[in-house]
């Protein structure tokens, strides 16, 4: 099948968009992909959100009117794939959704939750849930926690006349499983033939790491933050919405007490599988607030590399790869060079498209969804059994077919 991929990271920068053959099982071909940047003031009130949803529902008009938003410029992602690759005829979307919560397991959600609330809690007592088939609900806080990915599938099938495949996480979390990573078996399929173990490492907003084993075994977890706690610094403090590359991190001097305090965040005695929400270091810019912009950047930038070596692997990778924003970021990759044994390298080295390998990604797993294969192992998400996912709405078909010239499934 020929399935659009679409991924709105932590970073809230914008829609990524990709387009892959595949059967859920192997990439046979990587068609076009690119990113629809989300407009300033989006990007702003998307950020607010994050700090209001736990005390949010689904219908709350704050939701309802970005959530629309989101979703239209989802669609606008699709409609710029398809003109860009007019003789790949696209079967579905594989529409992840802008998360705007995630609380799962305890190790996600160390001491105080968010800021030092405790978003579970409060979100508990204010969310009745009412099912819904083509948008994510606020997903009920039930004994494994929750996540939360806005966007309405319904609409985004309407308009694009293709099946979706969204709500990709709920179910992990409701098996007991972190709900993330998600990428582990995209990465795992990318690197077949290869000989492990081998680290692929994303650099998002949150950073989090696959490794294959020598013997193909797939592991996974979130290892700490990625660029969201430097962007948020960035912008605090030069008013840009992230430090392009690494200049202002490469003027300051990391600060070793203020980096060992970081580090004494609970997420990191927490064991393997884990995960994280965009906000669980937040209060960590408090922590280096008494420091200039520069070294505080250079700090936060060291904090990223430092979470990953901490990492407890079973197995110690012959190479990182790394693919996701941070890649772009000097600062981030001679941090993580200093501290990792092997190369550390940028995923294009093996011929991948690091800005887009998590869109692709979820083409992939909409197919896997559509074919009922599983999305997430125990070695992932902490899933007790290799777990399908995805929910699919079809909003845009009609008994004839597809309004807009796709193929009949
Ligand atoms: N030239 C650059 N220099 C420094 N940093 C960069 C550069 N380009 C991108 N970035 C960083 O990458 C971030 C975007 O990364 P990416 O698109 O991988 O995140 P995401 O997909 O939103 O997050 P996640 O993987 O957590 O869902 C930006 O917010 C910025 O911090
Ligand atoms: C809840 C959520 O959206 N998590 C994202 C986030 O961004 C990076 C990291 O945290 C990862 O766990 C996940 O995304 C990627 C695509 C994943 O599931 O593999």
């Amino acid at each position: 099948m020929n399935a659009i991929g679409l991924m709105s990271g932590t970073s809230l920068d914008g829609v990524d968009a990709a387009l892959v053959r595949t059967d859920g099982a192997c990439v046979f071909a990587h068609g076009p992909s690119l990113t629809v940047p989300y407009p300033p003031g989006l990007r702003t009130r998307l950020r607010a959100l994050l700090d209001e949803a736990p005390h949010l529902t689904a219908q709350s008009a704050q939701v309802l009117e970005i959530e629309r938003e989101v979703t239209d410029i989802h669609a606008q992602a699709v409609r710029l794939i398809r003109a860009a690759a007019p003789d790949m005829v696209a079967d579905v979307v594989g529409f992840h959704g802008q998360t705007i919560l995630h609380a799962p397991g305890p190790a996600a959600r160390p001491e105080g939750g968010r800021d030092g609330a405790h978003a579970c809690e409060s979100a508990r007592e204010q969310s009745p849930a009412t099912p819904c088939a083509a948008r994510q609900d606020e997903p009920p806080m039930g004994q494994h926690g929750r996540t939360w990915q806005i966007g309405d599938a319904a609409r985004l099938s309407a308009s694009t006349g293709l099946p979706v495949v969204h709500d990709f996480r709920s179910a992990d979390v409701q098996a007991g499983g972190q709900g993330a990573p998600l990428a582990p078996l995209y990465h795992a399929a990318l690197l077949q033939g290869r000989p492990g173990p081998v680290a692929v490492l994303n650099i998002g907003g949150v950073a989090n790491l696959t490794l294959l084993g020598a013997t193909g075994h797939v592991w996974a977890c979130d290892t700490g933050p990625g660029n969201a706690l430097l962007d948020d610094w960035t912008q605090r403090h030069t008013g840009q919405p992230y430090d392009r590359d690494g200049a202002l991190a490469a003027r300051g001097t990391v600060h070793g007490p203020s980096l060992a305090a970081l580090m004494a965040h609970p997420f990191f005695a927490a064991p393997p599988p884990k995960s994280l929400d965009r906000l669980s270091f937040h209060a960590g810019l408090e922590q280096i607030a008494r420091l200039d912009a520069a070294d505080g950047a250079a700090t936060l930038a060291a904090f990223t590399a430092e979470a990953v070596a901490r990492t407890p692997l079973p197995e110690q990778p012959g190479a990182w790869y790394v693919c996701g924003g941070g890649r772009h970021n000097p600062a981030i990759m001679a941090a993580l060079a200093q501290r990792l044994a092997g190369p550390v390298r940028p995923v294009e080295d093996l011929g991948w498209k690091g800005d887009a390998l998590e869109a692709e990604c979820f083409g992939f797993l909409a197919v896997r969804s559509l074919r009922g294969l599983p999305l997430s192992l125990p070695a992932t998400t902490g899933v007790p059994t290799p777990l399908r996912g995805g929910q699919l709405t079809c909003a845009g078909i009609t008994p004839w077919g597809m309004r807009e010239g796709g193929r009949i499934l």
